[in-house]
């Protein structure tokens, strides 16, 4: 059995590279200042659950070694046949995690189809006040769904905890735009989420960390989280535009009548809203560029374009909240083309940051463009695709859009006061 060390707010397994006979465990992790981890069990019998657990664990002596439930118990991995050549223990954060993007999320990376079969994983999931009895919930599902590469799982509401060493952030938490909400008052409500969660980022995640933001407005967000980590890499920031991308292969597939994995090189430009700009002109159909394959012009231009920037918001008429599943499918996707090299003469669809771009777009926004990877976890920008007239007008329709946003914002990424006056016809996707 490992030691185990109950007067270190740290698991033994929270430093990456971990032991392999890293403890399997479950920790709540609550607001600073720092607390000894508490080690529960969601089903101990007594025990206070949700934020009482927390409290009443505190009290107990710092002896008390409580420690229940499949979390607990201790593996000697170095014993087991099967994972002698696994890798070391990768720190994946998640916030929003008792939402539904999430609940598809998590399983998947716990089960192995993102990172591989080889490589254990360590959850930290953040919620807040009003979402951590869900979020035990949550931790309750992955630790009765046995997944062998799923070695630790933490749950708290203070980023600054819960961001601790993080490898991969996965920033999914916003408020989501109610009725009659200004999408300024959208732009600062989760502007502030996302600057404090950089702040975060910036002073306990790995500095190699990447991050991939989801929750909306994704870009603005991502430049609002990036401008607030100083100390990390502004090109580990991405803002979530895979769906997109996925969704403009299917209508792609769909016209052509042939499967989607015919179809490549697809470009997703700008913001993850209406003004997103879905490439046709670069894009191919089994290898030929698409306007060889469907000649039908006036469709690319306009129903093409027009369903996939509003596909979001079809769905959510149909299905009556937003996509979920389909996002959780593109994260996966992205973090995999981050992960895996790219295929030859192929690319993906990503939100970065601009500076040093070939293209010519505005300097200091995160913008949708086309990258490659090494599978490093690092990419590149593909530099020569290329541009007409009717691509390059939407761009800048885009740009512009982005341009507003970051004025909107600019109390947030520390460049003086905001200013906002958005185009009126911005929307996200799911918006109609
Ligand atoms: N980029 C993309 O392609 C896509 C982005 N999205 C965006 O992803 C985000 C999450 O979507 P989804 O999981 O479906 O949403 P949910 O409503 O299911 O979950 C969102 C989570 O956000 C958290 N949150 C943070 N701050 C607030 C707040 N002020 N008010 C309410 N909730 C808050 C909540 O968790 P807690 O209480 O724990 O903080 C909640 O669980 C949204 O912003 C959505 O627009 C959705 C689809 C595609
Ligand atoms: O607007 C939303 O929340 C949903 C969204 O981003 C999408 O479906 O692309």
């Amino acid at each position: 059995m490992a030691a185990i060390d109950l007067s270190s707010p740290y698991s033994p397994a929270r430093s990456s590279p971990a032991p392999l006979s890293a403890r399997r465990s479950l920790h709540l992790l609550l607001r600073r200042p720092r607390r000894p981890t508490v080690r529960c069990s969601l089903d101990a019998p007594k025990q206070p659950q949700g934020p009482l657990a927390a409290v009443a664990a505190e009290e107990a002596p710092a002896t008390r070694k409580e420690c229940y439930g499949v979390f607990c118990t201790t593996y000697d991995l170095k014993a087991d046949e099967k994972t002698k050549s696994w890798k070391s223990l990768v720190n994946i954060a998640v916030s929003g995690a008792a939402g539904m993007i999430s609940n598809h999320l998590l399983f998947k990376l716990a089960s192995g189809e993102v990172f591989g079969p080889d490589q254990p994983i360590a959850l930290k999931l953040l919620g807040s006040e009003r979402s951590l009895q869900a979020l035990e919930g949550v931790a309750m599902e992955l630790e009765d769904s046995l997944y062998p590469l799923l070695r630790e799982v933490s749950i708290g509401i203070d980023p600054y905890v819960v961001f601790e060493d993080a490898e991969w952030a996965l920033l999914i938490g916003a408020k989501p735009r109610g009725p009659g909400m200004e999408r300024s008052a959208l732009l600062d409500i989760n502007g502030q989420i996302f600057a404090e969660q950089g702040k975060a980022l910036n002073a306990v995640a790995s500095r190699n960390v990447k991050v991939i933001v989801v929750g909306n407005p994704c870009n603005t967000n991502a430049l609002i989280c990036l401008k607030n980590a100083p100390n990390i890499p502004a090109k580990n920031f991405h803002a979530l535009t895979r769906l997109d991308e996925n969704r403009a292969k299917c209508q792609l597939a769909l016209k052509a009548g042939v499967f989607y994995d015919k179809v490549s090189n697809v470009t997703i430009w700008g913001n993850h809203s209406t003004t997103q700009v879905p490439d046709f002109l670069n894009a191919k159909i089994n290898g030929r560029p698409v306007k060889e394959v469907i000649k039908d012009t006036k469709w690319l231009e306009e129903e093409f374009t027009k369903t996939v920037q509003k596909r979001g918001g079809v769905l959510i008429e149909k299905w009556g909240r937003s996509s979920a599943a389909s996002t959780a499918v593109s994260i996966v996707d992205a973090i995999r083309s981050l992960v895996n090299p790219t295929p030859e003469g192929d690319w993906f669809s990503t939100g970065v940051y601009t500076t040093g771009n070939p293209y010519g777009i505005a300097e200091d926004i995160v913008f949708s463009m086309p990258c490659r990877s090494k599978g490093d976890g690092d990419y590149e920008l593909v530099k020569d695709v290329a541009m007409d007239d009717f691509l390059w007008e939407r761009i800048k329709k885009s740009e512009a859009e982005l341009l507003a946003e970051k004025r909107c914002v600019a109390h947030l990424t520390g460049e003086g006061n905001a200013f906002c006056d958005l185009p009126g016809d911005t929307m996200l996707p799911g918006e109609m």
